[in-house]
């Protein structure tokens, strides 16, 4: 099984830096002069036939790592030219030296976008305008040469970052949208999450000779889970009874919200639970045992009646189309007492950040799956502020109500007490509704299964993510979240 990857904030990366620098007795013109030449090597390998390169660079040392490719690409007799944002007067330190390099190499350097040749498609832009020291909104100057890199119709390869791209929080406006992104070091958390995988385009890492100890030394970010580090499911015994893998019980399915239960069941189902239970409005049954005739469908039109149902199952998912109305907070009352594992997910997260149903519970027995919306109220705080740093915002709600916490975005987040993790899944199409609720049933039938409720988790978040990319093979435009259902069966063993 692979380990997770380390990614790390600017700051971490900054300290990588500096660790890397004293253990290899370096001067730090020497690692941008490696960085220089990872980049360059990658141009090469992408785009062997490549006419001409523009490279883009900004004032700082990330400026200073494209001086570097433009000499590298000029000793190859490669025509490049290099538009400088800032005048290299101006420029400081290695970064100076760089451009000193590129200019002994022979490479124009130019400081007016008007002086620039319009590029075409056989051009590549390097962008080179800003890395980790990149905060706050884009200058305008900056912002103008990112925007003159937007309308270049060539391939673009970003230095360590796409510029605009915020390396902390996967945040930007106005950025580069790159084909190709080498970053060096240390991966950085924002490559990974929020508008970071739409703008990064392939991500190639460079270690740069970072030693060792310097990665046991600085602490991640977050820990990103890929297919190969994800602990699946053991294979079934030949005597094995369905009692072994869980009874789960979907609580949810108010009046209008019917088919978020049902789908919950169904996503159990398939994710191989041994029984499923359903507890919903009257009005739902016969529809749910049409269409799922596997599930054993209770009416239940008060908390009361919930009640005998809470002994049997081993693990209760709540939430699904529960609604808002006293049926719902009634339900969630005797759900969430009850001594089993307990999954919670939509207006069962509404109504406890309302703070009158389970006012102030902490369990580390269950797993919440809030989207930003619920996040933003479980915190009492805006949508924005969790999109800010939904790092951070994960693990305000797990400090807050303990056990697991699944952050659902374009990176899922997957908050524990020992720390942050992230699986990129999924694709745009799985923006639609219902998708959420299949997530709850797969967590639910995990757990049901043995899995630890982290591991349950993130086995969960990845095989959801990837059932909907099999399924979007056929589009993802309308894209249904049953049509994942099949996909959760062929790729849950
Ligand atoms: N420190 C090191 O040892 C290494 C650093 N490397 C490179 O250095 C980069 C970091 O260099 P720096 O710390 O100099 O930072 P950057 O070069 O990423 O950014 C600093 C520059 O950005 C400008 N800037 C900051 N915020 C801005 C905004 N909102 N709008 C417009 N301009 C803005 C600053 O005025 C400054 O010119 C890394 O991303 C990487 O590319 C590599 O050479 C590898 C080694
Ligand atoms: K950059």
């Amino acid at each position: 099984m692979d380990t997770p990857q380390p990614l790390y904030s600017a700051e971490s990366v900054r300290e990588l830096d500096r660790q890397t620098i004293a253990a290899l007795e370096i001067p730090s013109i020497r690692l941008m002069k490696r960085a220089g030449r990872a980049a360059f090597k990658h141009l090469q390998a992408q785009w062997p036939d490549i006419g001409r390169i523009q490279v883009f660079c900004g004032g700082g040392n990330n400026g200073g790592d494209g001086y570097v490719v433009a000499a590298l690409a000029a000793q190859k007799k490669i025509p490049v030219t290099v538009y400088a944002c800032t005048e290299p007067d101006k420029l400081k330190g290695d970064a100076h030296e760089a451009c000193e390099y590129a200019r002994r190499e022979g490479v124009q350097v130019l400081t007016s976008l008007a002086e620039l040749d319009n590029a075409d498609g056989n051009t590549l832009i390097v962008d080179a305008l800003l890395g980790t020291g990149f905060s706050g909104a884009l200058r305008v100057d900056v912002a103008h040469a990112v925007e003159r890199i937007e309308k270049s119709p060539g391939p673009v390869l970003a230095v360590d970052i796409p510029s605009g791209l915020s390396a902390d929080m996967g945040t930007a406006d106005l950025a580069v949208h790159a084909d190709m992104t080498v970053t060096f070091i240390g991966r950085k958390l924002g490559l990974y999450c929020g508008r970071g995988p739409a703008l990064c385009g392939e991500v190639q890492f460079e270690d740069l000779g970072a030693p060792a100890q310097a990665y046991c030394d600085v602490d991640a970010a977050v820990h990103r889970y890929t297919a190969e580090g994800i602990k699946r499911l053991p294979v079934r015994a030949a005597d094995t009874f369905k009692n072994q893998f869980g009874h789960i019980l979907i609580v949810g399915g108010d009046s209008g919200f019917g088919g978020a239960a049902l789908m919950a069941a169904q996503s159990s189902a398939r994710a191989g639970a041994g029984l499923i239970s359903l507890a919903t409005r009257p009005e739902h049954l016969s529809a749910a045992l049409t269409r799922c005739p596997e599930v054993m469908a209770h009416p239940v039109i008060s908390g009361q009646e919930l009640e005998p149902l809470l002994d049997g199952p081993s693990v209760i998912a709540v939430g699904p189309g529960l609604g808002r109305s006293p049926w719902s907070e009634q339900l969630l009352a005797r759900a969430g007492r009850a001594e089993v594992p307990l999954v919670v997910d939509a207006d069962a997260l509404n109504i406890l950040s309302e703070g009158r149903v389970l006012a102030g519970v902490k369990r580390n027995d269950w797993v919440l799956t809030p989207h930003v919306g619920e996040a933003a109220r479980l915190l009492g705080c805006d949508t924005d502020d969790v999109l800010a740093d939904p790092r951070e915002a994960a693990a305000a709600v797990q400090e807050k109500f303990s056990g697991v916490v699944i952050l659902k975005g374009a990176g899922t987040l997957i908050a524990h007490d020992g720390g942050v993790d992230l699986i990129n899944s999924g694709n745009p199409g799985m923006a639609s509704g219902g998708m959420g609720d299949l997530l709850t049933g797969i967590v639910a039938a995990l757990i049901g299964q043995h899995l630890p409720l982290v591991e349950a988790a993130r086995l969960a978040v990845w095989l959801h993510g990837e059932a909907g990319n099999r399924a979007a093979e056929d589009g993802q435009r309308g894209l249904l979240a049953t049509d994942l259902l099949p996909w959760i069966r062929r790729l849950v063993d």
